[in-house]
């Protein structure tokens, strides 16, 4: 372990990637993998960035910077989101697509993991500009992705309007219909039901989980969730209906806070398509005292490095899930595992919105639509199973739930890409 506490010491603990490739080399060595493993699965296998130019409403043209990272394939297709957002980078697209990898070997999908992204900040843009971009998008993508090679989906400030989009794209670029192409599509074109709130219904299934593990009753638990999107809304709202008091919520641009609960349908009501809803207030507080609120269970449901070693010590809730993508960096995760806090990681946590959108492909490989109930049903086998391997695997092997996610993240792509004679 030695020369991995070296490693360790030289990144920058904001760089997502590298923090994940730590992590990645842990899981290994634990498993017993020789180094050359470690090799194939710190970077994506394969990383393309492309420049979209667009005609903007203006009569300008605008010259935007898009990346698709495709993990690992050996297990089958690439899978993962698409975001749209300012802070977008290559070493963050690279990360992002890590986890998914992890997520498909948790949830045990037939996947590897994929991800895209655009600099860009879709709030400032009109609806013509993003349809523009989302289908330069694809035509600048076209040749790596597919229903049987790599199939985009959802992820910040996307939303089923900008799959429909891309969906339409990519079905004139190959002259025929492909709705397996890309998932998180609107039902009307083949998308699943119990997509849209899937990230957040497991997230549900974890924080139910984990309360029973650690003694806590949901009814009255003072809940935070900073991010108020598409998986921090739904996710209060499945809270609040089960009895939480949702005492705070956060966006891009503030916090909210209401010690008796927030009024979560009034919320979902005047929040925009972009997850915003602070604006509307005057008495709002910084999304620095959001997460160091007085609560049960905290919800990071937003962007990367929310909790780091310089907030971790001021966290006062009992469970913490990641509904984001990286929002703990590694300091903070020793932190919080030193205090006690059971921390139930990103790539298991919000690895329900994959699941579902492997059941929409699955529905469109065959072209018959299941139930929202038998959608829902599946979930739920899925998700809580998954939870209790991982909790198991932490306990016996006295991991903390990352390093133990990883471990099982990483398994079933470290074996497939050693019976391909890769490794
Ligand atoms: N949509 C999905 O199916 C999945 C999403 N996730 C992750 O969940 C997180 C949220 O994604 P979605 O809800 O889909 O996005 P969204 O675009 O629907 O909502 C994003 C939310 O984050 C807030 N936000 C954006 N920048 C912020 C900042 N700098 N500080 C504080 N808040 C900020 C926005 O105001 C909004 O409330 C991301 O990390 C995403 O990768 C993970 C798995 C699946
Ligand atoms: O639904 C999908 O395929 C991907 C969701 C995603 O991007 C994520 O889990 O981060």
């Amino acid at each position: 372990m030695k020369e991995m506490d070296d490693y360790d010491k030289q990144i920058d603990q904001l760089d997502v990637l590298g923090s994940t490739q730590t992590v990645i080399k842990q899981a290994l060595t634990k498993l017993g993998y020789p180094n050359e493993m470690y090799e194939l699965l710190r970077e994506p296998l394969r990383m393309l960035t492309v420049r979209i130019p667009i005609r903007m409403d203006d009569g300008s043209t605008k010259i935007f910077t898009g990346y698709r990272a495709q993990h690992n394939d050996s297990v089958g297709p690439t899978k993962g989101g698409v975001r749209f957002h300012p802070d977008v980078t290559e070493r963050e697209v690279k990360a992002l697509s890590i986890w998914m990898s992890l997520k498909a070997g948790i949830v045990d999908l037939p996947y590897g993991g994929g991800k895209g992204g655009i600099v860009c900040d879709p709030r400032e843009m009109s609806f013509r500009e993003l349809e523009r971009l989302s289908r330069g998008y694809v035509r600048a993508i076209s040749q790596i992705v597919g229903p049987t090679k790599d199939i985009p989906a959802p992820d910040v400030f996307t939303n089923s309007q900008i799959m429909a989009w891309m969906l339409d794209e990519y079905s004139k670029i190959r002259e025929f219909d492909s709705p397996g192409f890309i998932t998180g599509k609107p039902l009307v074109l083949g998308g699943s039901h119990g997509r849209e709130s899937a990230t957040a219904k497991g997230v549900t299934i974890c924080i139910n989980e984990a309360a029973k593990k650690t003694g806590l009753d949901l009814v009255d638990a003072r809940v935070v969730i900073q991010g108020f999107g598409n998986a921090g809304s739904f996710l209060a709202k499945f809270l609040h209906d089960a009895g939480a008091k949702v005492v705070g919520i956060g966006d891009a641009y503030g916090a909210l806070y209401e010690p008796d609960g927030l009024d979560i349908d009034y919320l979902l009501d005047r929040r925009d398509s972009f997850g915003t809803v602070t604006k509307l207030f005057k008495n709002t507080i910084t999304n620095e005292e959001l997460l160091e609120l007085e609560c049960d269970i905290l919800v990071p449901a937003a962007i990367e490095n929310q909790i780091t070693k310089d907030n971790a010590a001021n966290i006062q809730a009992s469970i913490v899930v990641e509904a984001a993508n990286g929002p703990t960096t590694m300091e903070a995760t020793e932190i919080l595992s030193e205090r006690g806090i059971l921390l139930v990681p990103d790539v298991l946590a919000s690895s329900g919105g994959v699941t579902v959108s492997y059941f929409e492909w699955v529905q469109n490989n065959q072209g018959y639509y299941w139930t929202d109930e038998e959608v829902e049903g599946k979930l739920e086998i899925v998700m809580r199973n998954s939870f209790n391997n991982i909790y198991q695997l932490a306990k016996t092997r006295k991991v903390n739930m990352r390093l133990a996610s990883y471990m099982i993240g990483v398994r079933k792509m470290a074996e497939a890409s050693r019976f391909r004679g890769w490794v």
